[in-house]
């Protein structure tokens, strides 16, 4: 029953709370640490469930234009995307939801993941090896797998959407984009997926997409984690495209039927170029990929949607079945140091520092963060330019030898 309206809020109950707000907990059951992230669909924090101690990501829902619109539509998707996917191993769980006491306080609340996959490759002092490599692309096919198999479709998989925990496991998240799909599959918007990981079918205009569009993008993370900087970083759609045809040779009827009738091709806005970029050039662009490691990238990057290799198959390729070194076990994957704790130190002694309390062990403890994030310029870095948000981040546990 709803509070009646001469009850003040000071005479509101905890137990009291609980009725208000229904099933969801007040956002206050969590202690707020720091800020750990900010998208375009909300700003992220890392938080402790007062209840448990148990760490989790606070995700604000922004309410942009609440007075018209109600509730994001965005965010209604993804909580019931969360809500179907359940728990799985490689997809982020949505533990519950939060509400604040003003409208604008919704949270969802989520299980904590120390990196996410992007700040990771970019601060890491030594790559990740072969085998671990293998194991990564294992996990993130598992976790496309489960989706792929609820008929749900993605539609941002990047490097920044990957998260990874302490464990040594690695999860799919933000399914603010996320789609349920049908067979034969209705129009949807091409405007979908980050430019860099956007399957060819979007970038020529097709309305017509299906789960195969994901798997395009698994294909960059895959150069990605290879080559430590994107497999194709355009600038706009026109240098995408050719990005891609550089890479794979034009596209034709032959390889791609219907590939001519696409709005972009139909229309006259895209020209195929079939004597400018002849040859697929996959293997002298990572000539120390294996011929097995090659075939896999080139399934991914298939031109005719209807070709890509799928997330199951996918997983039974050769490259991991045969060929060594064998995907590393998850429980021997290296952890590393959440960069979440040393920002939060940092935030702390900002305020310490600002409070004029300038003692001994603050000059120290300065020092020592400087000198970290000057580190970040020595490490591999490179994707995101000189981000010296955190310093250059060593595995904590590395259970198994080097293993090439
Ligand atoms: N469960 C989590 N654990 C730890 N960090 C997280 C978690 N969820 C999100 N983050 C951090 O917050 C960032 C933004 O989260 P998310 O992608 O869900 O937000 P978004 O608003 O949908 O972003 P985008 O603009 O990329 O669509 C992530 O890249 C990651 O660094």
């Amino acid at each position: 029953m709803a509070a009646s309206p001469v009850q003040s809020k000071h005479e509101i109950s905890e137990a009291g709370e609980a009725d208000l707000y229904g099933a969801c907990r007040p956002v206050k059951s969590f202690q707020k640490l720091n800020q750990i992230g900010e998208g375009a669909y909300g700003t992220v924090y890392r938080g402790i469930d007062k209840a448990n101690g148990r760490m989790v990501a606070l995700k604000r829902v922004i309410l942009h234009n609440e007075k018209q619109d109600g509730f994001p539509l965005t965010s209604l998707r993804e909580i019931r995307t969360l809500k179907l996917i359940g728990r799985h191993p490689h997809c982020v769980r949505l533990e519950e939801i939060a509400v604040g006491r003003k409208r604008d306080g919704v949270f969802l609340v989520f299980e904590y993941c120390e990196h996410d996959m992007a700040h990771l490759i970019d601060h890491m002092n030594t790559r990740f090896t072969s085998s671990e490599v293998k194991n990564l692309l294992l996990q993130l096919l598992r976790g496309v797998a489960h989706l792929h198999e609820l008929w749900i479709i993605h539609r941002d998989i990047k490097m920044s959407n990957l998260l990874y925990t302490n464990a040594g496991r690695l999860k799919l998240a933000d399914f603010g984009l996320a789609r349920l799909y049908g067979a034969p599959p209705a129009p949807m918007t091409p405007k979908v997926v980050t430019l860099w990981y956007r399957a060819p079918e979007l970038l020529l205009g097709s309305e017509t997409y299906d789960v195969s569009i994901d798997m395009w993008a698994v294909g960059c993370i895959f150069g990605e984690l290879l080559e430590y900087k994107p497999l194709l970083p355009g600038g706009d759609e026109l240098e995408q495209l050719k990005k891609i045809f550089e890479l794979l040779g034009s596209p034709n009827e032959r390889i791609w039927p219907g590939v001519e009738s696409l709005p972009h091709v139909a229309s006259g806005m895209v020209s195929l170029r079939p004597d400018r970029y002849p040859y697929n050039t996959v293997a002298a662009r990572l000539p120390r990929l294996s011929e097995g490691g090659v075939d896999l990238l080139n399934s991914f990057l298939a031109y005719d949607p209807q070709k890509r290799l799928n997330a199951t198959d996918a997983q039974r390729h050769a490259f991991f079945t045969n060929e060594r070194p064998l995907p590393k076990e998850d429980s021997l994957m290296p952890t590393f140091p959440s960069r979440h704790d040393e920002m939060e130190a940092r935030e702390k002694e900002r305020a310490r520092l600002s409070e004029g309390q300038k003692s001994s062990t603050a000059m120290l403890l300065k020092s020592a963060l400087f000198s970290s994030s000057s580190a970040s310029r020595k490490g591999l870095g490179g994707r995101e330019g000189l981000k010296t948000s955190g310093g250059t981040i060593m595995p904590v546990v590395k259970k198994a030898k080097h293993d090439g």
